[in-house]
């Protein structure tokens, strides 16, 4: 199964606001997320969380500024080929401004805001606990759509 990371940019601690990006292309366009892809061969999930948040949206950050928030498994019966790995991280420190790129229109949100609608379903199950500081674990099992929430565990620390 492939590894991926996800990287979400906060303000304020606990989070008052969040950096999402409308991805334009590939697996999940159309849906607003955070900011990650693929790890690449002989790449450590650190580096490949600060290449992607670089190369989605333009911020440099530190691997020492990368806060662990969890990780959770995708499963896609329908198409094994999607299932994946996501190692979460929220950030609070950056340098530059976040920019549009080929991949992602970044937007900032409210917390009260956030566009779950426009989401990965699973997204409001876990995405609450991590803002409000807390590390999850889980699992999702989408259903024969690739869309809806078959199934879901979250654990939280
Ligand atoms: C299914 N429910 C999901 N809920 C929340 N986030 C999800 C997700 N499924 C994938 N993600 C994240 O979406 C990013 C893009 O991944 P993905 O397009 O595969 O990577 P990458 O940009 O390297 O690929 P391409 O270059 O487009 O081929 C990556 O952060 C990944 O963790």
């Amino acid at each position: 199964m492939r590894s991926t990371t996800l990287c979400l940019p906060v303000q304020g601690n606990p989070a008052q606001k969040i950096l999402l990006g409308m991805k334009k292309t590939g697996f999940g366009h159309g849906k607003y997320n955070g900011f990650g892809g693929k790890i690449e061969d002989g790449e450590t999930t650190l580096a490949a969380a600060l290449r992607e948040l670089a190369e989605e949206c333009g911020i440099l950050a530190k691997e020492a500024d990368l806060r662990p928030a969890g990780e959770l498994t995708f499963i896609f019966p329908a198409n094994p080929e999607y299932d994946h790995d996501v190692h979460i991280y929220t950030l609070t420190d950056w340098q530059g401004e976040p920019k549009e790129t080929d991949e992602m229109k970044p937007a900032w949100f409210e917390i009260a805001d956030i566009p779950y609608n426009d989401m990965w379903a699973s997204d409001n199950y876990w995405l609450p606990a991590v803002l409000k500081g807390k590390k999850i674990k889980g699992r999702v099992i989408f259903a024969e759509n690739n869309e809806d929430v078959d199934d879901i565990t979250i654990r939280t620390e």
